[in-house]
């Protein structure tokens, strides 16, 4: 079985099939890309794993366990780089202990030396152990966002979740970006799934592909089976060569 497992899960708002009976399972350590368009479904499905959404019907287990809420072995890394402006990166990076600190602990930023150590091993990761006293709205969108990727390695997730962690950088940031979850993943063999729009990058990183249409799980398959015609299913009619990039013939 399945490190994660996805039966039949349906999702709807009203009227709207945000997710229709999609079923698959990703074994632990695997870096799975869910590619669609927007709106096919990637955020919902996202949001079902973390817990932040329960399905209509169908449900999803991690590790053995059907998720029924929120869970601390899961990490989520956003579109927006949600860090704290006036904190330094490495104050940011500690937040991620914040579960398993007590309040008052933490009202006084009193962290333990494991976690004080993971945190500068979480930004060692994303390149920014230099950067660990600089305050993150002095850095650029980019390097912002691999402080959040850190915060979230520092929570010591068993799964990563990452939303269009690059949709709001430029090309060579978003390339970066995804690089240095890359990198964090394979260093802890860390299961990772993350939605991503662009084909060339999901192509240039990802090792197994989910393909979302219109709420419908359309493709579950490796490189090599990531063609045009794939890539024509998933994404319906191409409006630009640009998305096509990368992708085979
Ligand atoms: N809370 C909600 N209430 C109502 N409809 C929703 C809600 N969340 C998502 N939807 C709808 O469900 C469908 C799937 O949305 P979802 O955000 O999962 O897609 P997506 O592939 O992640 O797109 P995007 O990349 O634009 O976020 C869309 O039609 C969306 O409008």
């Amino acid at each position: 079985m399945g490190y994660i497992v996805a039966e039949n899960v349906t999702k709807r708002y009203g009227d709207i099939h945000a997710l229709k009976d999609v079923s698959f399972e990703i074994d632990e350590g695997e870096f799975v890309v869910i590619l669609g368009q927007s709106g096919a479904g990637k955020s919902t499905l996202l949001r079902i794993l973390n817990g932040l959404t329960t399905p209509t019907s169908g449900s999803v287990s991690i590790g053995g366990d059907t998720v029924s809420g929120r869970r601390n072995d899961v990490g989520m890394v956003f579109q927006q780089h949600y860090v704290i402006d006036q904190l330094s990166a490495y104050d940011n990076a500690l937040t991620g202990a914040l579960n398993r600190t007590s309040f008052l602990k933490s009202l006084f930023r009193m962290y333990d030396s494991a976690d004080k150590r993971e945190a500068l091993r979480a930004l060692e990761t994303v390149g920014l152990l230099e950067e660990a006293s600089q305050r993150v709205d002095h850095m650029s969108g980019g390097q912002q966002q691999r402080v959040g990727i850190a915060r979230a390695l520092v929570q010591k997730p068993q799964l990563l979740l990452a939303d269009e962690p690059v949709a709001s950088l430029d090309p060579g940031s978003a390339e970066s970006v995804m690089g240095y979850i890359k990198t964090a993943a394979a260093e802890r063999n860390l299961t990772t799934m993350a939605s991503l729009h662009q084909v060339n990058l999901s192509r240039q990183f990802g090792e197994r592909f989910l393909g979302m249409r219109d709420g419908e799980l359309v493709f579950d398959g490796y490189i090599d089976d990531l063609t045009t015609d794939v890539i024509d299913e998933i994404y319906g009619d191409i409006e630009t060569e640009a998305i096509r990039t990368g992708a085979k013939a």
